[in-house]
């Protein structure tokens, strides 16, 4: 990604947490990843980590709509994905997508629901879907702009996401064509290699 986009997508999604009033901790730990694809509009995320601490993390999310997280697992972290504002498609399957469709159930907004692999629930403000490790999930807004929560076991993302697509990789390579305006947790991972 040019960090001329990087610095446009971060400023929307001041604007949009503004609008909405959610206010954002002192330096956030700001994240934006187009997956190693070149096609942000399309496959792309914004994100802050708002705490990381051993046992546990939080999050918080900005999409655009159609702006799709593609699919992926975790194999040992715990999560709820909330909507904060706006609306959500999230896919869910219970294995590999490439796997045979089975029943199984998922917590939505606290209840148990049986929905089978490859179903898409949708998620409107307030609600919430938690996905255990193993459960691969994708997602996109349906609304024009997302803010998404997200509130989890322990974080690892240099470790502990599992794409269905090979050709993702978790971090952008950064075109240098502007200065920055804040320091990606991307940026601080490259300063300690
Ligand atoms: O787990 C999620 C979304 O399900 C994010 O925290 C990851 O960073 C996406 O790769």
């Amino acid at each position: 990604m040019k960090r001329s986009q990087i610095n446009t997508c971060i400023q929307e999604a001041k604007k949009c947490f503004e609008k909405h009033q959610w206010a954002l901790p002192p330096d956030p730990k700001w994240d934006v990843t187009d997956f190693g694809l070149g096609d942000f509009d399309n496959k792309g995320l914004v994100l802050i980590n708002l705490t990381e601490e051993l046992e546990y993390c939080e999050k918080l999310m900005y999409a655009k709509k159609n702006q799709r997280t593609p699919a992926h697992c975790h194999k040992k972290k715990k999560e709820d994905i909330i909507v904060r504002n706006g609306k959500l498609a999230v896919q869910v399957w219970k294995g590999k997508p490439e796997q045979k469709p089975v029943d199984f159930q998922i917590k939505i907004s606290g209840k148990w629901a049986l929905i089978c692999s490859g179903d898409t629930i949708t998620l409107n403000s307030g609600e919430r879907v938690t996905l255990i490790p193993g459960v691969y999930h994708e997602f996109y807004p349906l609304s024009d702009q997302c803010i998404i929560g997200e509130v989890s076991t322990a974080n690892d993302d240099l470790n502990d996401n599992f794409f269905v697509n090979p050709d993702i990789g978790r971090f952008s390579e950064i075109e240098e064509d502007e200065p920055a305006l804040v320091t990606l947790v991307s940026d601080r991972y490259d300063d300690k290699e």
